[in-house]
């Protein structure tokens, strides 16, 4: 029997994310007051309607202006106090909304105008997913947390951000990738860097195939050698439409069971799909590739991972098979070991969509 699972029974599902931004997700009321304590001018100070404006502002079809609102987010997390409020926050909204693992992402290098240091910055993120974590646990719905250090593609700290990554390995950063811009800063770009972490056995992920297509996402798997795909949304170019005959691409990815990073509603937003039922997941899914779904960012999207689900299952009448598909399929996919991942696919994942399915 198929049930279309609701909204609530969505949010009590566990979740696991791979791909959420921490400086796309404050809450609008914590960067009214942060602003207000360094005198920084935001679009508007009514936290529902500074809420409305990201959602607005990022809604405009091109991956370029989208990241302009970013600039509101960054200014307020350049102290310790601030960063760690916000990554607290960051834990008990993810948790609040039934996400038990979740890898979050921000760039170091972009928090040091206020005379933070790189490794102050970590700490700082560290301290405040700790805390979060240790206040849902408390309430009743554990998190795990694991940090991606990101480094900005159009920079040139790549090698100092994935030495900061390995440095904190064993303190809760799971894993490194490169985000911005895509189109004129390829991966290749910051190749020193893949090469360091491959020799250090570590985990990345790279942003590819969001706003510019195979190319980018050949070179983030075969040149920088990629464990997943964030985005890779374009790898349907390479998908021949009617028949789903894949290319060579395309073909390597589904083989090698490559991690497709998918963020449905921020794709509609920077204009990579033009709506969440022409979204390309529905296709990828049917052919099986090893399909996620994430929030990328909830504030420009005004989504949560629940709210993502919640809108594939209305586009395309999914249920608890696909739902759980996906989380399992991320946790699979989590940068964390293969012990700690298994945990929590059997103890946690399997018994709760047993008793949905
Ligand atoms: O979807 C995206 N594509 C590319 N870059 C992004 C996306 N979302 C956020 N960022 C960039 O990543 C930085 C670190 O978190 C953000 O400041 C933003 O510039
Ligand atoms: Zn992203």
């Amino acid at each position: 029997m198929h049930v279309t699972p609701t909204c609530d029974e969505i949010v009590k599902a566990p979740k696991a994310l791979l791909h959420d931004h921490l400086d796309g997700g404050l809450r609008p009321a914590t960067i009214v007051e942060l602003a207000a304590e360094i005198g920084h001018e935001l679009p508007a100070t009514d936290p529902r309607e500074l809420g409305e404006w990201f959602v607005s502002a990022a809604d405009s079809g091109s991956l370029e202006r989208y990241l302009e609102t970013f600039s509101h987010t960054v200014a307020v997390m350049q102290t310790a106090p601030a960063l760690r409020r916000v990554a607290r926050e960051c834990a008990l909204d993810l948790a609040a909304d039934g996400v038990v693992y979740a890898e979050v992402r921000y760039a170091p290098e972009q928090h040091l105008t206020g005379g933070l240091t790189l490794p102050e910055v970590v700490e700082a993120v560290l301290a405040g997913f700790a805390e979060g974590s240790e206040q849902a646990a408390a309430a009743g719905t554990p998190i795990r947390i694991g940090t991606l250090l990101t480094a900005m593609r159009h920079a040139a700290r790549s090698m100092e951000i994935a030495e900061l990554s390995t440095a904190y390995r064993d303190a809760g950063v799971v894993g490194f990738d490169i985000a911005g811009a895509e189109a004129g800063y390829p991966p290749t770009r910051h190749l020193d860097a893949f090469e360091y972490l491959q020799r250090e056995n570590f985990h990345f992920t790279i942003h590819a195939g969001e706003a510019f297509g195979l190319p980018s996402i050949w070179q983030a798997l075969q040149w920088c050698g990629a464990d997943r795909l964030g985005h890779g949304v374009r790898i349907v170019d390479d998908i021949e439409p009617g028949t789903g005959a894949l290319g060579r691409l395309a073909g390597y990815v589904r083989d090698k069971r490559v991690p497709l990073e998918l963020c449905p509603s921020s794709n509609v937003q920077t204009g990579a799909a033009a709506s969440i039922v022409e979204h390309p997941i529905g296709l990828l899914r049917d052919l099986r590739f090893r399909v996620t779904v994430n929030t990328d960012n909830r504030l420009m999207s005004g989504t949560s991972m629940s709210r993502e689900m919640a809108l594939l299952v209305e586009a395309f009448g999914w249920g608890w098979v696909e739902l759980q598909w996906f989380t399992i399929n991320a946790m699979k996919s989590a940068f964390i070991p293969f012990d700690e991942r298994l945990t929590i696919i059997n103890e946690v994942i399997k018994p709760a969509y047993a008793k949905l399915l």
